[in-house]
C-alpha cells in the first residue's frame, strides 16, 4: 500500500491538475474546518486564524515551490583528492505525514563517497528541508533524498537514514508517545556492499 513514489526530485511539485486554489479558497477551507471542529470561526480569537493558517501553510509546505537539486549544483573540486566517506549527522527536520497532515519530527543522517568533488555541507540540510516541507511518508522522503543526490552529484555511493516520530501515532489513533521509526535507503557502493552499510551505521553510532 505504501509504495515508494518515484518523484522527479527536480520537479517543484506533483501539482493538482486544476491548479493551485486561491488564498481566499484556502482560508475558506480553514473556516470550514474550525466550524467542523465545533467552534465559531467568527469569534474574536478565531477571526484571523484562517489567514494565519494559510500563511503557515505557505511556510510549512514551501518545499513544493523549491527545486530540491539546485543546492547541489555548486561543486568544490579542490579538496586535495579527498575521496573517503563524508557523513553529515543529525540534520533535524519537520515534515507532515500525507495521511493525517500532522507533524513528523526527525533527524536525517546522510553519507556519501565523493567522486568528482564535494558539495557544501549545508546543502544536504537544504535538500532534506525541501523534501520535508511537502506531504510525505518517511519512506518516500528517504528515497527522494537519495535519488536527488544520485542524480545530481558524482558519487560512488549515497546512504541516508531517517529517524522520526510521527505525531499522528502519538496524539491520536494508537496514541503511542516516544515511538521512533527508522528508515534507510542506500545507493551505489552502499547498496552493493554490506560492509559499506556496516561502516555507515557504525559511524552513526560512533562517539558524539
Ligand atoms: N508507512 C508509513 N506509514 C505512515 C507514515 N506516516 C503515517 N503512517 C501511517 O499511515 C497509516 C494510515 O492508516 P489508515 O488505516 O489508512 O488510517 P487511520 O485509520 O487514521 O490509521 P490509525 O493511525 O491506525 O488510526 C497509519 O498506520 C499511520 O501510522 C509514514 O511515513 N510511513
Ligand atoms: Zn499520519
Amino acid at each position: 500500500m505504501y509504495e515508494v513514489v518515484k518523484l522527479k526530485p527536480a520537479a517543484t511539485a506533483p501539482a493538482h491538475p486544476a491548479g493551485r486554489p486561491s488564498r481566499e479558497q484556502a482560508e475558506a477551507a480553514v473556516r470550514t474546518l474550525i466550524a467542523w471542529a465545533g467552534d465559531d470561526p467568527d469569534r474574536e480569537g478565531l477571526i484571523d486564524t484562517p489567514r494565519r493558517v494559510a500563511k503557515a501553510y505557505e511556510e510549512l509546505f514551501g518545499g513544493y515551490r523549491e527545486d530540491a537539486v539546485k543546492p547541489l549544483k555548486r561543486v568544490f573540486r579542490e579538496v586535495s583528492g579527498y575521496k573517503d566517506l563524508v557523513l553529515v549527522r543529525d540534520i533535524a527536520f519537520v515534515s507532515h505525514c500525507e495521511h493525517h497532515i500532522l507533524p513528523v519530527f526527525g533527524k536525517a543522517h546522510i553519507g556519501y563517497y565523493p567522486k568528482g568533488g564535494v558539495v557544501g555541507l549545508s546543502k544536504f540540510a537544504r535538500i532534506v528541508d525541501t523534501f520535508a516541507r511537502r506531504l510525505q511518508t518517511q519512506e518516500a522522503l528517504s528515497a527522494q533524498i537519495v535519488e536527488a543526490i544520485e542524480e545530481t552529484l558524482e558519487t560512488r555511493g549515497v546512504a541516508v537514514m531517517l529517524e522520526a516520530e510521527h505525531t499522528c501515532m502519538a496524539m491520536r489513533g494508537v496514541r503511542k508517545h516516544g515511538t521512533s521509526t527508522v528508515t534507510t535507503q542506500f545507493g551505489g557502493v552502499f547498496r552493493d556492499d554490506p560492509d559499506q552499510q556496516t561502516r555507515f551505521l557504525g559511524l552513526l553510532r560512533g562517539a558524539r
